[in-house]
């Protein structure tokens, strides 16, 4: 029979813990206190939906840690040759990248008249200085060396958005790795200044035309190359959000960071990481039946 008393409590059972005078608890661990006191809403008098805001942002941050830290990883790996653990980090930054774009949803709860009502107090802050998301951006490929301005007066970030400035990107990384397992991969490719953006390459495309037409001699490469397409369509779905969402929200007014707003962020929709990767679906050949 049910041990589940009459009025619908539940018991709390005899072996539970409740002395953490002493011991780790669950909010020490977490470091709970720290997180919920760093919600500092600026409108005044405080506006209802800042909170929101402010979280939402929060919680895009904590996830955007978690994808670096997963991304380093995987460049990491691909340096050691262990593509199958690489695309075990690959496979769970795709998870957090749904999450990232599901989340949307929640802040397009917030109508254009109740952003206005804080907007003002905004300043000129803006996702634009988000150091963590152009991290990301930078080990996926989207180099841009004066994305660091904006970071100058703030050592740390700066000098960590450097040091990912200057490394290999994810596919650099992936790049490199075929050539050690005799895949040709152009020699200018593998010499190439890895701060700016990869510029795309016809002879890249034929190599990935050759693994995508014989996909079972070359099923590994031909895996990872869809995991790649599947991060780069994630990240684009992710911008693709935002835009939508802004446009709700504010319209075509200029951005708070200084941009022109939503037409800045169309343009990050042209950007693209792997471009042969894209460029191979339109090479692969269509054998006569
Ligand atoms: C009502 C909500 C939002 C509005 C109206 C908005 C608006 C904008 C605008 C206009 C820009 C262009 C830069 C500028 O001039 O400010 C921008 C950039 C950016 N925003 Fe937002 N945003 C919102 C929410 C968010 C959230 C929740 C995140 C999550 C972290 C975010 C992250 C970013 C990032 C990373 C950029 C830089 C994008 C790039 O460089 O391509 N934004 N946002
Ligand atoms: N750029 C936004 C403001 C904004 O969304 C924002 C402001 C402060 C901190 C993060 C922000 N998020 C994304 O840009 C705007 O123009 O309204």
């Amino acid at each position: 029979m049910s041990t589940t008393s009459q009025d619908n409590t539940r018991p709390i059972e005899e072996g539970i813990h409740t002395d953490f005078a002493k011991e780790m608890s669950y909010g020490s661990y977490l470091a709970i206190d720290e997180l919920l006191s760093a919600q500092h809403p600026v409108s005044d008098p405080e506006h209802h939906d800042e909170m929101l805001f402010i979280i939402q942002h929060q919680t895009s941050e904590l996830w955007l840690k978690l994808v670096l830290h997963e991304l380093r990883s995987a460049a990491a790996l691909l340096a050691q040759d262990e593509m199958r653990v690489a695309l075990k980090r690959i496979a769970r930054v795709k998870h957090i990248q749904r999450t990232l774009t599901d989340q949307w949803s929640v802040l397009a709860t917030l109508t254009p008249t109740e952003y206005s009502q804080f907007r003002g107090y905004l300043g000129h802050a803006s996702g634009f200085q988000s150091w963590q998301y152009r991290g990301v951006e930078f080990m996926l490929g989207n180099k841009h060396r004066g994305m660091l301005k904006v970071h100058e007066a703030d050592p740390k970030a700066h000098a960590m958005l450097e040091e990912l400035l200057e490394a290999p990107s994810i596919y650099d990384e992936f790049l490199r790795h075929l050539a050690r397992r005799g895949y040709a991969v152009p020699k200018e490719i593998l010499d190439r200044d890895v701060s700016v953006a990869h510029v795309p390459n016809d002879e890249l495309v034929r190599l990935f035309t050759t693994v995508y037409e014989d996909a079972e001699k070359h099923w590994d490469v031909y895996e990872a190359c869809e995991e790649l397409v599947d991060l780069e369509d994630n990240f684009q779905l992710w911008r693709f959000r935002h835009l939508k969402t802004v446009q709700r929200v504010i319209g075509m007014k200029t951005g708070t960071g200084g941009s022109s707003g939503v037409g800045f962020l169309q343009r990050a929709l042209e950007l693209t990481f792997f471009p042969e990767l894209f460029s191979v679906r339109t090479a692969i050949r269509e054998p006569p039946r």
